[in-house]
């Protein structure tokens, strides 16, 4: 233990989906948090009141050093970046800037400060389409898109300039990530959803027509994809849990995050049904490009390293969560 580990923690895009969440669960365990963000996806309402906003960006190396000094950070957590798989493939240099080479200066600006503990937003786009199931950290990491390419880079730049600096870090490779914050405190926004729960989400309140599956004739139990889903809660929790694991001395660590079971997608939507009590319309349609027919995390990793269970490890509580916080947004629109 050393002298900042109650220093204040500096949550980078926390005013996004997954970001937020983890502003709650450092709140809700009495840490100080400090958020960033340029709220290009973000919005402010999703800062809970009390809780610092710098505006700004996440590459801006002057503001991110005053940050930094005026706030006592300790610890950087970075969620700030691009997340549209297609878009990714349209616009690969807007990905490589916001995801890499602005994390490229938020970390050099932490070895210049000389904060020594970061915990960063991976992702399972980093293993491209794996050969075999549930994918363990070992597996070879072949994205095969600019959205994949641009976090496994941060990656890198974290484990070199873990080896040559006082900087220790844990990646968290996030599944498919979902649900609201049981409280009803935050949930997801999108301009343009893509996520399976939240667009089934949006049709059940009739935001859209119907939901399409894209592909069912894969080599799958029913012919559709499969996911581990993840509650954005208990992700939230395992990041308070490598916070911990790096306060009490623990190594740099790169981690799935999931629960190891995975979903096909009839079987998402067969729960949608069943929470809603009626059948969501839908229609079968073409597959979508570079979707993997299956991706399931090995989890035995984060089991033995960080002090973490899930408490909310259950497709029915993940889609019921996600149906109830749409419910809300829809009424205040
Ligand atoms: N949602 C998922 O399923 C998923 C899966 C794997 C990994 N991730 C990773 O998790 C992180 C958070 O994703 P999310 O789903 O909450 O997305 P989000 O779009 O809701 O959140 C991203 C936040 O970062 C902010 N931001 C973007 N660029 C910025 C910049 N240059 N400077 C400052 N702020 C900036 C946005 O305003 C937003 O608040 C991302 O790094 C993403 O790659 C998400
Ligand atoms: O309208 C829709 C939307 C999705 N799907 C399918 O549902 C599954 C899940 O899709 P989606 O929710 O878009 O998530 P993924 O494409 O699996 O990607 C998410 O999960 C990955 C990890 O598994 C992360 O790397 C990505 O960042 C994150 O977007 C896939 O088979 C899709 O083809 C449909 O059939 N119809």
């Amino acid at each position: 233990m050393t002298t900042s580990d109650n220093a204040t923690v500096l949550v980078t895009g926390g005013a996004g989906y997954i970001g937020s969440h983890v502003v709650l669960a450092l709140r809700d365990q009495g840490r100080a948090v400090v958020v960033l963000d340029d709220l290009s996806t973000g919005r402010r309402s999703a800062v809970p009141a009390g809780v610092p906003l710098v505006e700004g960006d996440v590459g801006d190396k002057a503001l991110l050093a005053d940050s930094f000094a005026r706030h006592g950070i300790g610890t950087v957590m970075h969620f700030a970046g691009s997340i549209v798989v297609p878009e990714s493939v349209e616009r690969p240099l807007a990905y490589y800037r916001n995801n890499t080479v602005k994390s490229h200066a938020l970390i050099e600006a932490c070895v210049e400060a000389g904060i020594g503990r970061f915990i960063f937003s991976s992702t399972a786009a980093v293993y491209g389409m794996p050969e075999r199931l549930p994918i363990d950290e070992q597996t070879p990491t072949r994205p095969i898109n600019p959205y994949g390419s641009s976090k496994l880079m941060t990656e890198w730049m974290l484990r070199d300039t873990a080896a040559a600096h006082d900087l220790r870090y844990v990646a968290l490779r996030y599944f498919n990530v979902a649900g609201a914050d049981p409280q009803g405190r935050s949930g997801q926004v999108s301009r343009v959803a893509t996520h399976l729960i939240k667009i089934a989400a949006q049709t059940v309140t009739g935001q859209r027509a119907e939901l399409q599956i894209f592909g069912d004739d894969y080599d799958t139990a029913d012919g559709t994809c499969v996911r581990d889903y993840i509650h954005v809660s208990d992700l939230a929790d395992a990041h308070v849990a490598a916070l911990r694991h790096l306060e009490a001395g623990g190594a740099s660590e790169v981690l799935n995050c999931g629960y190891g079971r995975g979903y096909s997608v009839r079987e998402v939507l067969a729960m949608v049904d069943r929470v809603t009590g009626k059948p969501l319309p839908m229609r079968i349609g073409p597959r979508r490009a570079g979707d993997p027919p299956a991706l399931v995390a090995g989890v035995e990793r984060i089991g033995r390293t960080l002090d973490w269970t899930p408490r909310h490890a259950d497709l029915e509580t993940i889609v019921a969560s996600a149906l109830t916080w749409e419910e809300r947004l829809v009424k205040r629109i």
